[in-house]
């Protein structure tokens, strides 16, 4: 079978695996908590507050990878385990792109065993990310399609800037089907209707859009997301902690224990899904629409 390769990905590979070395500037209050010395996430708490953030950072368009996974998984971990640490705000280190979701290079005839420690490495994130003790808000200061929309449903509130950005769950117009737990995620956030339409269309939504429909909660100027965020968690930080977090438990469990039951099942479909011919072609279809910047939101 003749593949189509985009040159233009096929050239970001060498800069899309090497590793970003994250530069600290630490705040005199903030403590760094980055996974390792050379992370893909930038990490700080803030011992005053207790509110901690973590910066994607893996130039040019955090596309999530394995090693990216890794990191925000070993840095969630530790911050949970931070007694002090109660809430997160998620974010990008490059203004304009929050997150491109999952990197093409680990879905493009990959290796069927990387390619399961993948998809396990997505799901373990998701999992920790919806579940979380932690009160989280989502800083969308750029695009975010696809896994970079699935990221910031997890979190408990989304700030998104205005421009030209987009989000949304694109699945369909790649040829795949979001999993159902994509889909849960997003039913739970903008209703069964809404939803339907998003995910059968493939919809990317502009900023004011994700708005009218919920699928964010804020949408002002970029260099007010940060703060914006950060004024927003101390609402949620008012509320006594235990009471929050089983409220969330709560209102998140059925969705999580249907995902436990159903996790290896879905690695299986996965990987039959990803290992198939018909799906590597409408894979290297779209890659070359990405080429020829035809993506456009509602
Ligand atoms: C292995 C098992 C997995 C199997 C999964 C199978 C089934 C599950 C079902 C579906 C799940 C899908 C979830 C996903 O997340 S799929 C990814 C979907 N993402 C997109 O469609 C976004 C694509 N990117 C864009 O639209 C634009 O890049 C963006 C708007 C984000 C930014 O535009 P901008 O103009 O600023 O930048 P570009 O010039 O387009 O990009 C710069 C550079 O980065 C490369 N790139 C972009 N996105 C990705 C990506 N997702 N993965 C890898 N690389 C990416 C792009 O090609 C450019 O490279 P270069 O030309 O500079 O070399």
């Amino acid at each position: 079978m003749a593949l189509s390769f985009n040159p233009r990905l096929v050239r970001g590979v060498s800069r899309c695996h090497a590793i970003v070395t994250a530069k600290m500037a630490l705040a005199a209050s903030c403590r760094d908590f980055s996974a390792a010395e050379k992370s893909t996430v930038i990490v700080n708490l803030n011992d005053n507050t207790g509110v901690a953030t973590i910066q994607l950072n893996r130039p040019p368009v955090n596309s999530l990878n394995l090693q990216l996974l890794t990191d925000i998984k070993i840095a969630l971990d530790k911050l949970q385990m931070k007694k002090d640490c109660r809430g997160m705000i998620l974010t990008s280190s490059s203004p304009g792109i929050f997150c491109a979701g999952l990197d093409f290079m680990e879905m493009h005839n990959p290796q069927e065993g990387r390619a399961r420690e993948f998809w396990r490495s997505l799901q373990e994130v998701w999992k920790m990310l919806y579940g979380s003790r932690l009160a989280t808000i989502a800083a969308i200061n750029g695009h975010s399609p696809a896994g970079g929309c699935l990221l910031s449903l997890t979190c408990d509130y989304r700030v998104m800037a205005q421009g030209k950005f987009m989000i949304g769950l694109n699945e369909t117009l790649l040829g795949m089907v979001a999993p159902f737990w994509f889909q849960d995620t997003m039913t739970n956030t903008i209703g069964h209707r809404e939803a339907e339409k998003a995910l059968q269309l493939g919809l990317l939504y502009s900023g004011e859009n994700a708005l009218n429909v919920g699928l964010i909660d804020e949408l002002v100027p970029p260099e007010k997301v940060m703060q914006t965020a950060q004024v927003q968690m101390q609402t949620w930080l008012k509320i006594p902690d235990l009471a929050r977090r089983l409220t969330k438990e709560q209102m998140r469990g059925p969705t999580l224990q249907k995902f436990v039951q159903r996790q290896n099942e879905d690695v299986d479909q996965i990987m039959k899904f990803i290992m198939d011919s018909a799906t590597q072609r409408s894979l290297g279809i779209y890659l070359n629409t990405l080429k020829h910047k035809q993506l456009t939101s509602v």
